[in-house]
């Protein structure tokens, strides 16, 4: 697998885009040179192009001007960087008179390059510069006139290395030999009948199966493959060194490419007794521990066991941001290096409780045994706090952010027969409104600040919750419902609010429901680009990842740059219209695949469900109440 998308050079596409994005009056210039000398070898005319680029490039992102001529000791080599996952220590050792001095740049395809002397910057652009660093990396060399520009490392990206470290985590390194690690990696047989292709990475369970989602395992439903024999001398050393008082009896193999992850989360503590402890083989990769408002980055190395014991494990999440490498300190050399990830298996062992189940941690907000239940008795407190009260706090910037419709949404109403009356319930601005001139629209929703837009706009909107419809029994003939199931917080409650749309639904009448869905990328089409956004943004993660929704009711904060890893979840709203930007949290159940068929079925009468789709990480479906009752 390649580290980063590259074209037929081997230059990072990044650098290309941005190359493109304004054409360079220094590449125009050498794209006249080609043309003048054609007679000059492709070979020449291509290292012509490279140099101009690279020139462009560098001025641009870090300032420093490119000459041709020796200047000082500086050098900017291109093809050895951070983007190609080139290390200082490979840079170091590679290049021949060794430099004194590294410095990368954080996503950059080039490094700045210290020399002994003038004559060995001079010896190093003359040996180098067009010569190949491996089959896809070729290096082009130049001097640096103004070194006094040349910026310093940004450290702020290792600044989560070696600090909040929480107690109870511990590392041991090379726990297991190369040839051990060479054979459990051989001796993984994957069955593909038990492999869960996690969209995010491959997963393996033995003894129990792991539930990601809960974070927990069924007790009552053990696995017919049990830990393998070959890892028992792996498993003895565990209880050897201290890891674990008694053998685990639960094992989850998870197989990383470069590039994947997995969610900031925290085992289930009432299901695991001890610590939860994993195997890292074949990659080096990072992983982040976050608490409050702090984040501890540590890095795994191949072969080395990490122990999650007390704060580590109770009074953290921990997950391992989806990228292709990772920015750590370099011990060697200062500053900052490159780690490029591999293909990397990991094996976490754990134990399951008996008996007692309950926990008594000092960290409830991570404790489902302390954390409270979202019940019917605290639901609609939390649906008035966390939804309601948010969307009237942000009904202005909300609705300048939503004027188009959605077009399948807009389809359904255009199709509407001349006459129909249609109810929108969470109608928010009335956005399907004045779609379809034939037919009767009713809008209601909760929220004062909608309504007044609504209103304001000449359509018909009531002040009303979902749960509660103000209608007579089977008055419309269609009704839609965009992006507020999602909002009500407890099963029960979801089912009366759709019990309350067919309620007013004529017999055969229509209807329209999206929601959120967990799985947020089950058509991404992201590109390179916002890939790499994606990648570098995760690197300041938020900080806190629960919040408190009551004295006893604690709920994680969806963290956008990573898939959801519950069903309830907090979602931050950022208020660019207020001077401080402010945060407003707004509740969500996401849904499972299947589920809101599942409970469009369920309530009585049973609905025919007329088409299930995903759309752009909703999940949609039309169904039709039935004629007779
Ligand atoms: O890959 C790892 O080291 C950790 C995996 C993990 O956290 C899990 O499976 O719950
Ligand atoms: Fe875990």
């Amino acid at each position: 697998m390649e580290l980063n998308p590259k074209d037929e050079d081997g230059e990072v596409l990044l650098s290309r885009l941005t190359l493109e994005d304004d054409e360079d009056a220094e590449v125009l210039a050498a794209n006249q040179v080609d043309r003048d000398n054609r007679s000059v070898g492709k070979a020449e005319r291509k290292k012509i192009r490279k140099v101009a680029k690279m020139k462009h490039v560098v001025a641009e992102q870090a300032g420093v001007k490119i000459s041709d001529e020796p200047t000082n000791q500086w050098l900017v080599v291109w093809g050895l960087g951070i983007a190609f996952g080139t290390s200082k220590e490979e840079i170091m050792t590679y290049l021949d008179p060794r430099p004194v001095e590294v410095r990368l740049l954080v996503d950059q395809s080039y490094s700045f390059i210290r020399c002994d002397s003038q004559l060995d910057a001079s010896k190093l652009k003359e040996k180098y510069h067009g010569s190949n660093f491996s089959e896809r990396q070729m290096l082009y060399v130049g001097f640096v006139e103004n070194s006094e520009e040349i910026p310093e490392e940004d450290i702020s990206q290792i600044l989560s290395f070696q600090s909040n470290i929480p107690t109870g985590l511990r590392i041991f390194g090379e726990f297991i030999t190369k040839e051990e690690e060479d054979l459990i990696i051989k001796n993984l047989y994957v069955d593909p009948t038990l492999v869960s292709n996690l969209k995010k990475r491959t997963v393996q369970h033995f003894g129990y199966e792991f539930r990601y989602g809960t974070n927990d395992v069924d007790a009552g439903s053990p696995l017919p493959n049990n830990i393998p024999d070959y890892l028992k001398p792996l498993v003895s050393k565990m209880v050897c060194c201290g890891a674990f008082s008694e053998e685990p009896d639960q094992l989850t193999v998870n197989q990383y490419l470069p590039g994947q992850g997995i969610p900031p989360h925290c085992d289930t503590h009432s299901c695991f007794e001890g610590p939860i402890v994993s195997l890292s083989l074949g990659s080096d990769i990072v992983m982040d521990f976050r608490q409050a408002n702090s984040v501890c980055s540590v890095n795994l190395a191949a072969r080395s066991l990490l122990v999650m014991g007390s704060t580590s494990r109770y009074g953290c999440t921990h997950g391992i941001t989806p990228r292709t490498c990772d920015v750590i300190p370099d011990k060697t050399y200062g500053g900052i290096t490159v780690q490029a990830r591999k293909l990397r298996i990991s094996l976490t062992f754990r134990r399951l409780k008996r008996g007692e189940l309950a926990c008594h941690c000092r960290f409830p907000s991570l404790c489902d045994t302390q954390n409270g239940k979202i019940t019917d008795d605290n639901a609609s407190i939390l649906e008035d706090d966390l939804v309601h009260k948010v969307y009237e706090d942000i009904a202005d910037h909300f609705t300048e952010t939503r004027h188009k419709p959605w077009p399948k949404v807009k389809e359904f109403v255009d199709n509407l027969k001349p006459g129909d009356r249609l109810l929108d319930v969470g109608c928010a601005n009335g956005k399907y409104f004045r779609i379809n001139h034939d037919i009767l629209e009713v809008g209601m929703d909760m929220c004062t600040g909608f309504l007044m837009t609504c209103r304001a706009n000449g359509n018909e909107g009531v002040q009303a919750n979902g749960l509660f419809l103000p209608f007579k029994d089977s008055y419309f003939e269609s009704v839609i419902s965009i992006a507020v199931l999602h909002h009500i917080s407890t099963k029960e409650r979801r089912l009366r609010f759709m019990s309350e749309i067919l309620r007013v639904m004529a017999p055969g009448g229509i209807g329209l429901i999206y929601v959120w869905a967990k799985d947020q990328s089950l058509e991404q089409t992201q590109s390179t680009w916002s890939e790499r956004q994606r990648e570098r943004k995760a690197y300041n993660p938020p900080g806190s990842c629960v919040d408190q929704v009551s004295d006893y009711l604690f709920l994680p904060v969806h963290d956008r740059d990573n898939e959801f890893p519950h069903n309830d979840m907090l979602v931050p709203w950022v208020n660019h219209q207020e001077k401080k930007h402010t945060v407003h949290h707004r509740y969500y159940h996401v849904f499972n695949e299947g589920e809101l068929e599942e409970l469009i079925t369920e309530t009585q009468p049973a609905s025919k469900i007329l088409d299930a789709y995903y759309e752009q990480g909703n999940w949609v479906v039309k169904f039709q109440k039935p004629v007779i009752s």
